[in-house]
């Protein structure tokens, strides 16, 4: 019901501030993205233009140059230490193969909150069933297809309780039927957990799918192109056409057959 009253502010989960990291190449310079609270977020950048290192940065796996970093507020780091939860899927489910699925879970519990044995076993129970795993919990993940191993995997990153799940092409080794599946598993579990996600694709059709918010990333160094809302287009097929039309000239850019003034202006 509408009330009438202003909508609360919603809270920023993210925002990160000239973001800086360069190895030989410059990958991020001076990039800045904010991200709300409960947001489901996609990045669409061609090969190599800096997603995979953002979403290391965020993680605490990599370090930046230059730039802030603020989760809910506050730095993600201090001292050299993450001081946020962070739940990292990969496009591997990266398990460990001599535990099973419920120790591999209760594994990340425990090295990242300060919970006793039965609180993290009671923990990986019940995200292990909100992806669909119950029964499964002993099995080790040499026994359970790609599809339910991607499932264990978010599983594990969801058990920490994240305050950001950054996803990096999570769905991209799965056949067509399991991808669509699990997609709408995880607009389920994002629903029913309102965590706030950042996930890389370079699929057009499954961004538009999944994300409140798409952004279009450019070649290296990478910046934000385009913020498409799918839920407010008019016309989604002509914005994906035109989204398909900028990505091809990013990939063409990042591999260094167009110079960037030949590049799409937006
Ligand atoms: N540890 C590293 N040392 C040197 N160069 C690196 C390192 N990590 C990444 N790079 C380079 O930084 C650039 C960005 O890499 P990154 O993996 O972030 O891109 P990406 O957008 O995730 O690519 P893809 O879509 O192929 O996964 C690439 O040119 C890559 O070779």
């Amino acid at each position: 019901m509408n009330t009438g009253a202003p909508a609360a502010p919603k809270s920023q989960a993210l925002v990160i501030r000239r973001l800086t990291k360069r190895y030989v190449v410059s990958v991020l310079d001076n990039f800045d993205l904010t991200v709300d609270d409960g947001e489901f977020v996609c990045l669409l950048g061609p090969n190599g233009c800096g997603k995979t290192t953002l979403l290391r940065i965020l993680a605490g796996i990599e370090t930046p140059d230059s730039g802030d970093v603020l989760v809910h507020g506050s730095p993600l780091h201090e001292r050299n230490r993450l001081t946020h939860r962070i739940g990292y899927v990969f496009q591997e489910p990266r398990l460990l193969p001599w535990k099973s699925v419920r120790d591999n879970v209760m594994l990340a519990i425990k090295n990242v909150c300060r919970v006793d044995s039965s609180r993290s076993r009671s923990l990986a129970q019940d995200f292990l069933r909100l992806v669909g795993l119950s029964g499964f919990e002993d099995y080790f993940p040499n026994r359970l297809s790609g599809g339910m191993q991607q499932r264990a995997s978010i599983a594990r990153a969801l058990a920490v309780q994240p305050e950001l799940l950054l996803m990096d092409e999570p769905f991209s080794a799965l056949d067509p039927e399991n991808r669509r599946i699990l997609q709408d598993e995880l607009l389920r579990i994002w629903r029913e957990t309102g965590v706030t996600v950042l996930f890389v694709t370079h699929s057009v059709d499954e961004a538009f799918r999944l994300a409140s918010r798409v952004l279009v990333l450019s070649a290296r160094p990478t910046r934000i192109l385009l913020e498409i809302r799918p839920d407010r287009e008019t016309d989604v097929h002509t914005t994906k056409q035109r989204v398909l039309e900028i990505f091809a000239e990013q990939v063409r850019l990042q591999q260094g057959l167009t110079t960037p003034a030949q590049a799409v202006t937006i």
